[in-house]
């Protein structure tokens, strides 16, 4: 099967931790012993979150007395690219001798008047008390907005339309490669009517940006893999219930935090709508047993997986 995955940012860095490069290195070779297991039985291509990591870059440039003015998100996003990138590569490297493995700096195209712009939803950086978050804003002029219990600094997440580097992907899959790409979503750029491309501010979403790519690379299976070992009905509640097979019409009855899992079910179901073939969520650890249909939130068209007909 041609695999794709998108790791979590909880997978690198939880909400509990400092964002030490030596605690994210640590994380990122715990993640790669899971994804060294499904690269000797699937072909497999790999992205990856960035929020916490583009969010504390943006907190360094803003507070930098050098600079006339912060980096801008597309630049963060490319050093985000670069440095998870590298850390996945080289912990696939050593888990998989005489296996090719590329992390690839990759762009998604995104319209320049998408209304995202407009309204900041994506979550970035660290959480923060409500007074604290506040005062940054009024600091730094970010936009800020509730998660969970506490406050984030939220930045423009426009919609993906195309990765453009995907026939190089493709290229590098049919070398035997395992590519590391899209990595925080891509970097955001927009294509001007002479075809060039520029940088944009904003941090795309890397499931959104995933399930286009699982399109487009033809993949059989689409895994969103998180902290979580299933989508839950009733989230937070006292009659919160694990969903475990489900369709993308069931899945879409419900309704989902915009800025955790709503991005994520939006993917899954998007990529079986459009494919036919079957998408989950579910835990990191527990990928095989997600493929196997053990474990996870499985979706596919007919709720059944195996895909079986249901005539
Ligand atoms: N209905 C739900 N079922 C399970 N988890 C949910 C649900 N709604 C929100 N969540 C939250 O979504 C989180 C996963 O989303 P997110 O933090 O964006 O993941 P990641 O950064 O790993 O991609 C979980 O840790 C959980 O707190
Ligand atoms: N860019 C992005 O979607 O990052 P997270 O998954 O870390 O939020």
């Amino acid at each position: 099967m041609r695999v794709i995955v998108a790791l979590g940012g909880n997978a690198v860095l939880r909400r509990d931790e400092r964002p030490d490069a030596s605690t994210q290195l640590a994380n990122v070779r715990t993640a790669v012993r899971t994804l060294a297991g499904l690269a000797g039985r699937h072909e497999l291509v790999i992205t990856h979150g960035n929020g916490p990591q583009v969010g504390m870059l943006a907190v360094q440039s803003a507070s930098d007395p050098g600079l006339s003015r912060p980096y801008p998100f597309d630049a963060l996003g490319a050093q985000t690219q670069g440095l998870l990138g590298y850390w996945i590569q080289q912990a696939l490297q050593n888990a998989l001798p005489g296996r090719q493995v590329l992390a690839m700096v990759t762009q998604t195209l995104v319209s320049a008047v998408d209304p995202a712009f407009a309204a900041p939803s994506k979550f970035v950086g660290r959480a923060y008390d409500r007074e604290e978050a506040e005062k940054l804003a009024a600091e730094h002029g970010w936009t800020v907005k509730q998660d969970g219990g506490q406050w984030r600094r939220v930045v423009p997440s426009p919609a993906p339309q195309r990765v453009v580097e995907t026939r190089l992907i493709r290229r590098m899959m049919g070398e035997g490669v395992i590519v590391v790409c899209a990595g925080g979503g891509g970097i955001p750029v927009v294509r001007d009517e002479r075809g060039r491309l520029t940088g944009v501010e904003a941090v795309v979403d890397k499931d959104l940006t995933t399930a286009l790519l699982a399109e487009a690379l033809d993949c059989d299976a689409f895994l969103a893999l998180t902290d979580v070992p299933h989508v839950l009905r009733g989230f937070g509640t006292p009659a919160e219930s694990p969903i475990r097979h489900t369709t993308p019409h069931e899945l879409r009855a419900l309704d989902f935090p915009a800025g955790s899992m709503g991005p994520k079910v939006e993917a899954v179901c998007r990529f079986v709508e459009t494919t036919g073939d079957m998408a989950a969520i579910g835990r990191l650890d527990q990928a095989q047993r997600i493929l196997d249909g053990t474990a996870g939130t499985i979706v596919t068209p007919n709720g059944r997986w195996p895909l079986t007909s249901t005539l």
